[in-house]
């Protein structure tokens, strides 16, 4: 029998990548990315250790397809943050990889060109190429860490990263998240189901041995620490659950398991029923639970672009419009703005109060 019979029967091609190493040679860490890593980092770990009053907003489109669009939002929080930087943690969302419900674009790495014609290596040195950018202008970045070799090739660039609702579950990312060097936010399961979040930190703050690639690109057996930054991530599931009540059910089977009570809300997704609009007033109603004095939220997430709302991909890619989402609805820049500051303005009293008697 010929190998051939039994080998990679349904894989069509195989291309080598660049190296880690190699594209981080030709993309280097700049002194000032380096310092916004290190400081967003730190500050994200100082709000979850209950050192740092503010509430870390993670904030910025579904998803990045245009480089130029994604600078002219990021110049546009970087000034934002200014504003309500007493208050709110700005990091924006920096989504490159997209985890389907069924089959769907997979994000910028995937498929850069979006044509199905899935440069991979471009799609990593691009999102690298940004992620740099973006540090330099001062801003720190949150992404969703979905494959688990991408982040050899990224995740020094990044400060807060999220394990998403199809993949909390996941083994492979848990290993993976108990290895990262930024806090992981666990997302509860699309159906609503909180224990897998629970779970995952739990998993997640211990050491892992497995399979993985190292910076040459050889595969290694890597041995992890353990991530102590683990927290959850409610983004509703068959119902919203970013409520009073089921905050309170989250924060009682946090305590059940020992894990510190902390809580970020997705006001996107299922928080808002798929519809964008409604992102403001779920922040608005974290606002108030925080100024009736809830402790354990701890931050949130929009989804929010230049403009509101989102297309699907159309086959000629000109026809794309400006600052529209390509994969889930938006607010629009304008009504972010109003948002965050409204909420800043709300909470600027009551934050460094909470903390000093957390
Ligand atoms: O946030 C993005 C989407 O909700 C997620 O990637 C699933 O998208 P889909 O259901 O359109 O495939
Ligand atoms: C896919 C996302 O969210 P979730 O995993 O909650 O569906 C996302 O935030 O882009």
């Amino acid at each position: 029998m010929s190998e051939n019979e039994i080998h990679n029967v349904n894989v069509i091609s195989q291309d080598v990548l660049i190296t880690p190493r190699e594209l981080k040679a030709r993309l280097p860490v700049s002194d000032s990315a380096e310092k916004t890593i290190l400081s967003g980092r730190k500050v994200v770990e100082d709000i979850l250790d209950g050192k740092d009053h503010r509430l870390i907003v993670v904030v910025g489109p579904c998803s990045i397809h245009d480089v130029k669009a994604a600078k002219a939002y990021a110049e546009k929080l970087a000034e934002l943050s200014k504003k309500v930087g007493d208050t709110l943690y700005l990091v924006m969302r920096v989504y490159f990889e997209k985890p389907r419900t069924t089959v769907g674009w997979k994000g910028l790495i995937n498929d850069p060109r979006m044509d199905d014609s899935f440069h991979i290596e471009e799609g990593l040195e691009v999102a690298r190429e940004l992620l740099l950018w973006i540090n330099e202008l001062g801003l720190p970045a949150a992404t969703e860490a979905l494959d688990p070799i991408s982040p050899q090739y990224l995740s020094d660039l990044i400060s807060w990263s999220a394990i998403g609702a199809r993949t909390t579950e996941s083994q492979t990312h848990r290993e993976m998240s108990s290895g990262l060097s930024m806090p992981v936010g666990f997302k509860n399961g699309t159906d609503g189901g909180l224990e897998v979040a629970i779970n995952a930190m739990q998993s997640v703050s211990q050491p892992h041995s497995f399979l993985g690639i190292n910076r040459q690109g050889q595969c290694v057996v890597i041995r992890t620490r353990g991530n102590k930054y683990g927290h959850v991530v409610l983004r509703g599931g068959k119902q919203p659950n970013y409520d009073s009540v089921n905050i309170a059910l989250c924060e009682k089977r946090l305590e059940a398991v020992g894990e510190r009570s902390n809580i970020i809300v997705d006001c996107s997704h299922a928080n808002s029923n798929k519809d964008p609009s409604l992102q403001p007033l779920v922040a608005d109603n974290i606002a108030n639970q925080v100024l009736e004095g809830n402790q354990s939220i701890v931050g949130m997430m929009l989804e929010s672009n230049i403009e509101a709302g989102n297309q699907k991909i159309p086959a000629n890619l000109e026809d794309l419009k400006y600052g529209v989402s390509v994969t889930d609805g938006c607010i629009d820049w304008q009504t972010t703005e109003k948002t965050l500051i409204d909420m800043a303005d709300k909470l600027r009293e009551t934050l460094p109060k909470r903390l000093s008697s957390k």
